[in-house]
């Protein structure tokens, strides 16, 4: 997880209220656009000081590069799934935003694509963050062309629409509005009483979303639930979280128990069978193969992939997204060292073949000869 600043950009602000940091989640399944939102709330909330919670499922934190203005404020915390394995650094996370010199008027928080966003409002909810934080709602963002799949393969995707207060029906480009009336439907059927809206690229008016007071917390009474930090409990099966023994530091703030009753079982990855690959490298791929891989060697049990990459043929920085089935790479430019960082997560993957495959797609040394290396 990493935390950002944004800087106001005009002096007139939203009306805050008056007593704790607003918050706002922003939950919603593998690539259905979180980072999307995020940066569009950052780059059109006008007058406010926002700070940003981001958490990633997968050892690179590619979100770190992609959330915009990201600055020296960043705070890498453990990578994994926020609702189940970093709970406690939620809460340090949050701790340092509401400790800042610099006064923060607005706080969100993106979970990962595979979050059940309960345990994360009841973080706020059930300890003493309630009285620093007002939770305002939870903004579930929903792929209109993946999201069939998505509640099928994941309960976490059918925990994000239960527990959404707002349902923003993202990417309607890419499907005719009679499926996304379709969706509207179903998903009124799924969870009453939400409000939805329709976006595209995640441009939604955000007086709709933000400091709207949506979040009922009368409907969620923490003490009921067992939400101790009995720090037995499963994790995901690739959690490799160092901090997972979960002992105690910092704030006296550990009383809740985190043992997963019925409503909101950790297990759901397990359950899920969602794991992720991460791939490093220095050395750049060879476009050829890359697509190769892309075309002949993507399973569909990988959903969502995401990278910064490195091409032998061009100078450019390439943003990769990979989300369902569909694919883009888009140019941007190099700050600091070259390098190839990828991320795949997918259902019952085969680690060991997939990463033969991508170790595949990197250019030999021979291939490199003659073309300008380091000149981009
Ligand atoms: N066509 C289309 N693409 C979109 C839209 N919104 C987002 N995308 C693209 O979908 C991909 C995933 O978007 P992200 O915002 O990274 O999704 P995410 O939910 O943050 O993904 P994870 O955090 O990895 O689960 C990116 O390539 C986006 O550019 C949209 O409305 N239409």
């Amino acid at each position: 997880m990493s935390t950002v600043d944004h800087a106001p950009q005009t002096s007139e602000a939203m009306a805050i209220p008056k007593q704790g940091l607003p918050v706002t989640i922003i939950t919603g399944f593998l690539g259905s656009g979180k980072t999307t939102l995020l940066n569009y709330i950052l780059s059109n909330q006008q007058g406010l000081k926002t700070a940003v919670l981001v958490n990633e499922f997968g050892e690179i934190g590619i979100d770190n590069e992609l959330v915009i203005a990201s600055d020296e404020n960043m705070v890498e915390l453990s990578n994994g799934c926020v609702c189940c394995t970093i709970n406690e650094d939620l809460i340090e996370a949050v701790y340092k935003v509401l400790e800042r010199e610099q006064k923060i008027d607005y706080l969100v928080v993106e979970t990962t694509g595979l979050a059940d966003p309960l345990p994360v409002a009841l973080t706020f909810l059930g300890t003493e963050l309630r009285d620093m934080t007002r939770l305002d709602s939870i903004v579930t963002m929903v792929d209109c062309e993946n999201f069939s799949l998505d509640l099928f393969n994941s309960q976490a995707a059918q925990s994000q629409i239960t527990y959404g207060d707002i349902i923003v029906l993202n990417k309607t480009d890419l499907v005719d509005e009679a499926e996304v009336d379709a969706l509207e439907v179903r998903l009124r059927d799924l969870k009453t009483g939400a409000r939805i809206l329709r976006s595209k690229k995640a441009e939604v008016p955000l007086p709709l979303i933000l400091s709207v007071g949506l979040f009922e917390s009368d409907k969620y009474a923490p003490e009921d639930h067992d939400h101790s930090h009995d720090h037995d409990h499963d994790c995901a099966p690739d959690c490799q979280d160092p901090s997972h023994d979960h002992s105690h530091h910092g704030h006296d703030h550990h009383h809740h128990d985190h043992g997963h009753g019925k409503k909101y079982s950790s297990d759901h990855l397990e359950m899920d069978g969602f794991t992720s690959l991460s791939f490093r490298s220095d050395q750049p791929f060879s476009i050829r193969k890359f697509q190769y891989f892309l075309d002949n060697q993507l399973t569909p049990n990988i959903f969502r992939a995401k990278g910064i990459l490195w091409f032998n043929e061009s100078p450019k920085r390439h943003i990769f997204h990979l989300s369902g089935k569909r694919f883009s790479l888009e140019d941007d430019q190099w700050n600091g060292e070259k390098s190839n960082q990828l991320v795949l997560i997918g259902q019952n993957l085969d680690h060991d073949k997939i990463r033969e495959q991508i170790n595949h797609c990197l250019s030999l040394p021979s291939e490199n000869k003659g073309k300008g290396f380091g000149k981009g």
